[in-house]
């Protein structure tokens, strides 16, 4: 079996492109860091330190890579059995153009085995949106051809990795022991596929939603409040009493909406919520708030882990009062590197805080809600 990876960066060297590897899955990665790209095709492995109360260095080998901009990437696109991403949600669409064209070169090559396509970010049914920005790139003929040959299988996917402190090697990456990629099994073309790691459902917006609006809303918060109270790391973040508790006050909150909907049982949510308190108290693991707090228009955004769970508690007539805080602690992040903080920034300076949480979330700026962010943004 042979896979293209799109994303060599820490979650696709130290997660999913590791899992494939280990699967014996021949695998080339595509990617724009020519350093990368140089290190992998003159390396063909690279380190993975897996640290816990266990630790252990696995090396993964037998690796290639490609540009992910020109004909390579097209031409793999046309042979191989699957197609991962961990490039980031606003990447999708800029990978689409080479995934479409790679598609209707396979269709005029006659090759007609199955291939799958898998978008492992942190989003909501991030595979269908890639999915509509290759469609948006067919012609109606190749779009007939792709929806039965090709398919297009949402995940979910965890596993805290930071940027590697290695200096001397751009491979080299450190990762968490917990891992967790989720797949809906019911859109997959062809066999299902054996990979050790990889678990099918037929449930998969349970345990996405489970995912995203615990682990990541608890993340994002503590990141945003650590920020504000001159936190360096998440785990320095978490072990201060009063950010601790509105994380786990607001992991909580989510979790009411999550049990609602999903019928979870309550006491395996909240032992869920405790060991993500303990992953993020991970001594080995140096993650900064501002890698974890980074682009927060998108996590400020209607769909994401901080707007969505709130919304749930609206639905339901739930209380909010710790999510409320995270959220205005996310309108002050502030980071030099982030264009998208910049902008936030700008909008707030521009508009006030009413108008831009209006702006980046959907909220109503004129209802109870948003008044109750507003107060706690001001406080
Ligand atoms: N790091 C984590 O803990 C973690 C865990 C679960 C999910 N994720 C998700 O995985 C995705 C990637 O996150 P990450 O932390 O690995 O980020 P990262 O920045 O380490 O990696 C992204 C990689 O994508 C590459 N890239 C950018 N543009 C590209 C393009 N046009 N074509 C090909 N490659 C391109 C970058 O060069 C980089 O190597 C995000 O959606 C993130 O939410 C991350
Ligand atoms: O990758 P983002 O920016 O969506 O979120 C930052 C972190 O919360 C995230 O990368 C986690 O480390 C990851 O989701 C753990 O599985």
């Amino acid at each position: 079996m042979k896979a293209l990876h799109f994303g060599a960066g820490n979650i696709g060297r130290g997660f999913i492109g590791k899992l494939l590897a280990d699967a014996g899955i021949s695998l080339t990665f595509a990617d724009v860091n020519q350093v990368v790209l140089d290190a992998l095709n003159a390396r063909h492995s690279y380190q993975v330190h897996v640290v816990g109360e266990e630790k252990q260095i696995d090396t993964v080998t037998g690796v290639d890579a490609v540009s992910s901009i020109g004909d390579e990437v097209v031409k793999l696109i046309a042979s191989v059995d699957l197609v991962t991403t961990a490039v980031g949600p606003q990447i999708l669409e800029r990978i689409a153009p080479a995934i479409a064209k790679g598609l209707v070169l396979r269709k005029s090559q006659g090759n007609d085995t199955p291939l799958n396509i898998i978008a492992c970010e942190n989003m909501v049914r991030g595979t269908t949106q890639l999915k509509g920005h290759v469609f948006n790139a067919l012609g109606g003929e190749d779009k007939t051809w792709v929806e039965s040959h090709i398919g297009f299988v949402d995940s979910a996917v965890d596993r805290i990795v930071p940027p590697s402190e290695a200096t001397n090697d751009p491979l080299e990456v450190t990762v968490e022991t917990f891992s967790e990629w989720i797949v809906d099994k019911t859109q997959f073309v062809g066999e299902l596929p054996a990979i050790k790691g990889m678990e099918l459902t037929d449930n998969l917006m349970a345990f996405v939603e489970r995912k995203l609006f615990t682990l990541n809303t608890g993340h994002a918060i503590t990141a945003y409040l650590g920020q504000m109270a001159g936190h360096q790391t998440i785990r320095d973040a978490i072990l201060d009493p009063a950010i601790r508790a509105v994380v786990k006050g607001a992991m909580e909150e989510s979790g009411a909406v999550l049990i609602k909907r999903y019928g979870f049982d309550a006491e395996k949510h909240a032992a869920y919520i405790q060991k993500i308190l303990g992953r993020f108290e991970n001594p080995y693991l140096k993650d900064d708030v501002e890698r974890v707090g980074r682009q927060p228009l998108r996590k400020l955004s209607a769909g994401d882990r901080l707007i969505k769970p709130l919304l749930g508690t609206l639905e339901y007539g739930l209380p909010h009062p710790n999510l409320v805080k995270g959220i205005a602690a996310a309108m002050h992040y502030h980071s030099e590197q982030d264009s998208q903080a910049q902008e936030l920034a700008k909008l707030l300076a521009e508009k006030g805080p009413r108008a831009a949480l209006a702006d980046v979330s959907g909220l109503d700026a004129n209802s109870d809600v948003a008044n109750d962010v507003v107060a706690a943004f001001n406080a």
